[in-house]
Parts: C-alpha cells; structure tokens; sequence
C-alpha cells in the first residue's frame, strides 16, 4: 500500500464583485508525519482542508490516503465515511457532555473498533484523566483543545486535519500543548495536516512543508529545504530561517550548554532541551547569520562556521538581501544588506565563514 496522500483539487468561488478565488492544488504528499499547510489568510488553507474532508464538493477532484480513493472521477466518499479526524480552531466539543461523554460519543462513531486499551492510550497520551469529568467550560482553554484532539484520536483516524489548532490559545497555553502534538506524532503513524500561520509552529512540528499562496501550491517538501528556499512569492520577513536536525555530542553544565553536530558542522547552544534527547530540531533565523570573509577569534559569536554562497535573493525590505549558504549537507541562510554585501563583494561560488549570534532548539 503506498504510503502517500495524493490531493488534486479545482475549485472557484465565484464573487459578486467579480473577486473569485480559485484553488487549484496537486500535491503529493507524505502519508505520516506532521504536513504543515503554510499560507497567509485567504490563501485557501481551510478551503483544502475542508476538500479533503468531502465538506467541499468538487466535480473533478481526487483524493487518495495510503492507498485508499476517497474520491476521483467516478467516486466520492461522503465525510462520516471518510475515516478522519478534524480539529478546529476552538476545540468544538459538546457543552452539555463531560470529557467523558465527549469521548464517549466518538467511540460510538467508531463502531466499537476502538478497544478499551487503545481508550487509555489516548487518554495518557493527551494527558486528559484529571478533566474527564469536567465540563468543557470547566477546563482550560488547552484542555479543551487536547479533549478535542483525543476525541479525533478515538475515531481511529486514517488522517487526522488539524485547522489552526493553537490559534485561540495564549503563548503559555500553546507551549503546554505543543509537546503533546510532539508524542502524538512519535506514537501513532498517523499523517496529521496542520495548518498553521505560526512559523514557529511549523518549524517545532513539522516534517513536511506545503505553502499555499492564492490557492496554488508555492513551495512543498521536507521542512528544511523549503525553508531555506529563497524567493519565495511570499517571502518569511523577519521569520525568514532554518530548520536543522541536530545530534547531541556532548553537554556542558557549567555554561548550560550543548554542543550537536550535524552535517555542516558542530553548534554550541543553550541547553533548554529535555536531557535525555539525543536528537535535537534546531532553528536558525536568517537575522542570526552574519558573514566574515576569514575565521576571526575576536568576537563574541560562539559558532562560526565555514560556508559557500549559493545564491543571493530578495530581503524583507529594500536594504537587505537573503544569502543561502551551503554548509555541508544542509542550507542555512543569512540576512544581510545590501550594503555590506557589496562592500565584502559576496557572490555565489565565494567561500566564507557564517557566523551564528544565536540559534534556538525548538524541539
Ligand atoms: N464557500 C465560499 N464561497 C465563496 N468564497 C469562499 C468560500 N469559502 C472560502 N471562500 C474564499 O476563499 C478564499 C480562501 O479561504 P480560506 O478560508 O480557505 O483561506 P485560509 O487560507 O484558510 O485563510 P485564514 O488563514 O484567514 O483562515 C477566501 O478569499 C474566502 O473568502
């Protein structure tokens, strides 16, 4: 059974005031992970969303999950027979029903398919046993939200939609929630669609990275090479940056740092990760990175590393400019004016040294 999701989709909304929006997508996409739908408002993120979930008839549309044709030319498989899960923004569970209930309720639409095991599982996992017998308006707003995602869970999912699943919570809520996401994805080989307009977001969860701009497929691939593309039509801004897998060599408790090694080299970080990792997910935005034409000891950048430009593109302003480096296996890239780089004369092919004022484990 091939282990993929294929998605075409064609679709106009026609306007009054003659502003139709089309969304036109073909993408194949991996069949486990987290697939991170990336795209500013009104991109069509909900409306792809809502198309593989069978909510948005299409004539033409095909929709195939690890082998299995939810929808093609002859065929269209109504929603409840679709074997989804769908979190939304607001966790939409009952407010009359206890946790309990809640999650009751999806066992039944699971036929009984789901074995009491399975029940605690999922229970565990969301960590959700100290509010099962509260109301939803008894519970915090993340809470909910886990309620709502063992909820989806219990439904046995072949694929589990999540719109915006963090979005009404504050910052504090959705750092309690984010690892959660985390051990769902370790655990249960279940590919989850996350949209999200939170760069951070996709950096700590994502495996895989579609970005959609008015309603065609911008970018897509794994999450580190599309962030380390340049021109993209909607460039990053101040978000513009890397994502690299790192692994732990060696910790310094002293400094409480940590120093990982990965293709293009060696980093020193500061060590705010769970110790028993011993891989960990990196950020480097583009900010972070500035360029030295020789290795220099003077400074106070603890990593430098040597790199070759690849490729100059558009900043988030006139005065600046994005430079993607080539740093072993893996790509970081730079911001910088355009002054500096014409006053050290960077160019493609050139060989020099980035350095890294800061870089942040995210996972
Ligand atoms: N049923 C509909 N009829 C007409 N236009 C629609 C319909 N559904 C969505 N649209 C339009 O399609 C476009 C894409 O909407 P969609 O909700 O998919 O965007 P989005 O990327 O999810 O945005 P946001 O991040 O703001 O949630 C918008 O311009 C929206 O107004």
């Amino acid at each position: 059974m091939p282990d993929n999701i294929r998605a075409r989709f064609h679709i106009a909304f026609p306007s009054e005031r003659g502003q139709s929006f089309c969304l036109d997508v073909d993408a194949m996409l991996p069949g486990s992970g987290i697939i991170a739908i990336f795209g500013h408002s009104g991109s069509g993120k909900t409306t792809l969303l809502r198309c593989i979930a069978g909510l948005q008839k299409i004539d033409r549309g095909r929709l195939i999950v690890n082998g299995e044709t939810w929808q093609d030319e002859k065929n269209f498989l109504p929603t409840h027979k679709r074997q989804l899960g769908y979190v939304f923004q607001e966790a939409s569970l009952f407010p009359h029903l206890c946790g309990r209930d809640n999650l009751e309720y999806a066992l039944k639409r699971s036929g009984g398919h789901c074995q009491p095991k399975m029940v605690q599982r999922v229970i565990a996992l969301m960590g959700i046993e100290p509010v099962l017998d509260r109301y939803p308006d008894q519970m915090s707003g993340g809470e909910r939200q886990r309620v709502a995602i063992a909820r989806a869970l219990l439904i046995r999912p072949r694929l589990l939609l999540m719109d915006e699943p963090l979005a009404s919570l504050d910052m504090a809520r959705k750092q309690e929630i984010l690892p959660y996401l985390e051990r769902l994805r370790a655990e249960f080989a279940i590919p989850i669609l996350y949209v999200s307009h939170s760069m951070y977001e996709v950096a700590r969860l994502a495996d895989y990275l579609l970005v959609l701009d008015k309603g065609r497929v911008a970018a897509q691939g794994a999450v580190s090479d599309v962030l380390s593309q340049l021109n993209l039509p909607l460039g990053f801004g101040e978000e513009a940056g890397v994502v690299l897998t790192g692994k732990v060599l060696e910790r310094d408790s002293r400094w409480h740092l940590v120093r990982i090694g990965f293709s293009g080299g060696e980093l020193w970080l500061p060590d705010n990760s769970d110790l028993g990792k011993e891989a960990l997910r990196v950020r480097i935005l583009a900010r972070d990175v500035s360029l030295a034409l020789e290795a220099r000891d003077d400074t106070s950048v603890l990593n430098r590393l040597p790199v070759e430009v690849c490729e100059i593109g558009a900043g988030s302003n006139e005065a600046t400019a994005l430079v993607r480096l080539k740093c072993g296996d893996s790509y970081i890239i730079a911001s910088l004016t355009r002054k500096s780089l014409a006053r050290l004369r960077i160019e493609p092919g050139m060989k020099v040294w980035a350095q890294i004022k800061s870089a942040a484990i995210v996972q």
